[in-house]
C-alpha cells in the first residue's frame, strides 16, 4: 500500500526524454497527490518508468489507468482480457519494430499508454522512445515553418509484409485481417499543439500514408526528413525491461519502437491506453476523420460489464506498432 511516509523520487535518464519514478506502488488506490506527481513527471519527461510493480494484474493495471483518464480499447484488435488490456506477445502477431505513435489512424488517439512487462526475454527486446516536442524545437527555423503548414494522412492499412520479412504469409494475412478489420483514414496536422503543455510536437510515425497534397516521392522525402530528427539518438531513451516494470508515455509527445532482437524467446507485455482528444495544428484546425464516417466504439458493452463481442483468445493478435 502507498503510505504517507513514502517519498516519490523522479530521476532523469536521458537529456531530452525519460525519467525513472521511485517510491510508488502503482494501483487504483494511489493518493491524488501521487497521481499529480506522476502526471507532472509524465508531461515534463514524456516517458516515465517504474521498477518492481510485480503486484499488478490486469485489474490493477486498468484501475491505475483510470486515475489518468478513461481507458480505451484498441479500435480493431480484440483485447486480451475482454476489456481494455492489449496483449503484446512475441509468439503471436508481428512486432512493433517501427517508430510510431499509438493509434494515430483515428482522430482522438490515446493520450497515454501504460505498458507492463510480464515476461521478458533473457536478452534484447528493449523499447525506445523519442520526444516529438524536442524534435520540433530543435529543427532549424525554416523546417519548423515548413512543418507548421503541413498535414498528413494516417491509416492502419499499410504494407505488413515489410514489418516481419520472415513471417509466414498466412500469419501476416491473418494479422492484417484483424488489425485492419476496419480501415481508418485520418488527416492530422504534422505539428500538433499539445493540449496540456502548449508545446508544438511533430505528429508522424509509421501510420502515415502520405503528406497531404504531395506525391509519393516528395511525401516520403519530407516524412524521412522530419522522422530523422525525431529518431536521432540524442532525442531518444532506451529501456531494458525487467518483469514487473511499467512504462507510461505521453502518446501526444512521443514515438516509440520495440526492438525485435530477442529471437524466439518469450516476451509478453500488456498495454492499457487512456483516451485522448482531437489534435489541433498551429492554425487551430483540428484533425479530421476521412473514413469511415465514425470511429466505432470498441468499448461498447464494457461499461455494463458484459462484452457484446466474443472475447479474443488471449494473444491471438498482438498489435504491431499499434
Ligand atoms: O513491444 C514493444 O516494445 C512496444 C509495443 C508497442 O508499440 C506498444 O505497446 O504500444
Ligand atoms: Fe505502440
Amino acid at each position: 500500500m502507498a503510505t504517507a511516509t513514502q517519498t516519490t523520487t523522479v530521476t532523469r535518464i536521458g537529456g531530452r526524454i525519460g525519467a525513472e519514478i521511485g517510491g510508488v506502488r502503482l494501483g487504483g488506490d494511489l493518493p491524488a497527490a501521487t497521481v499529480a506527481e506522476i502526471r507532472a513527471a509524465l508531461l515534463a519527461h514524456k516517458v516515465v518508468f517504474f521498477r518492481g510493480q510485480d503486484h499488478l494484474d490486469e485489474a490493477g493495471h486498468e484501475a491505475f489507468a483510470q486515475l489518468l483518464g478513461a481507458p480505451v480499447a484498441h479500435p480493431t484488435v480484440p483485447s486480451a482480457d475482454g476489456r481494455y488490456a492489449l496483449g503484446i506477445d512475441s509468439h503471436h502477431g508481428a512486432r512493433a519494430n517501427q517508430w510510431h505513435t499509438d493509434v494515430t489512424f483515428v482522430p482522438a488517439y490515446p493520450a497515454f499508454s501504460i505498458l507492463r512487462a510480464v515476461t521478458v526475454p533473457p536478452y534484447g527486446g528493449n523499447t525506445l522512445w523519442a520526444n516529438t516536442a524536442t524534435a520540433y524545437a530543435h529543427l532549424p527555423e525554416p523546417l519548423r515553418a515548413l512543418a507548421d503548414g503541413l498535414r498528413a494522412v494516417h491509416s492502419n492499412a499499410y504494407d505488413y509484409a515489410g514489418l516481419k520479412p520472415d513471417a509466414l504469409p498466412e500469419a501476416l494475412a491473418q494479422y492484417r485481417e484483424v488489425f485492419t478489420s476496419t480501415e481508418f483514414l485520418t488527416e492530422h496536422p504534422v505539428v500538433r499543439v499539445h493540449p496540456e503543455t502548449g508545446e508544438r510536437t511533430l505528429l508522424l510515425g509509421n501510420f502515415v500514408q502520405r503528406i497531404s497534397g504531395l506525391t509519393g516521392r516528395d511525401s516520403r522525402t519530407l516524412q524521412d526528413l522530419f522522422q530523422s530528427h525525431i529518431e536521432s539518438p540524442e532525442n531518444t531513451v532506451r529501456w531494458q525491461w525487467r518483469s514487473g516494470d511499467v512504462a507510461i508515455w505521453d502518446n501526444r509527445a512521443t514515438q516509440h519502437y520495440g526492438v525485435d532482437d530477442s529471437d524466439d524467446h518469450e516476451r509478453t507485455l500488456r498495454r492499457v491506453t487512456v483516451d485522448g482528444d482531437v489534435p489541433v495544428g498551429p492554425d487551430g484546425v483540428p484533425s479530421r476523420l476521412i473514413s469511415p464516417e465514425t470511429v466505432p466504439d470498441p468499448a461498447f458493452g464494457i461499461a455494463s460489464g458484459a462484452s457484446t463481442t466474443e472475447p479474443a483468445e488471449p494473444g491471438t493478435a498482438s498489435e504491431n506498432a499499434a
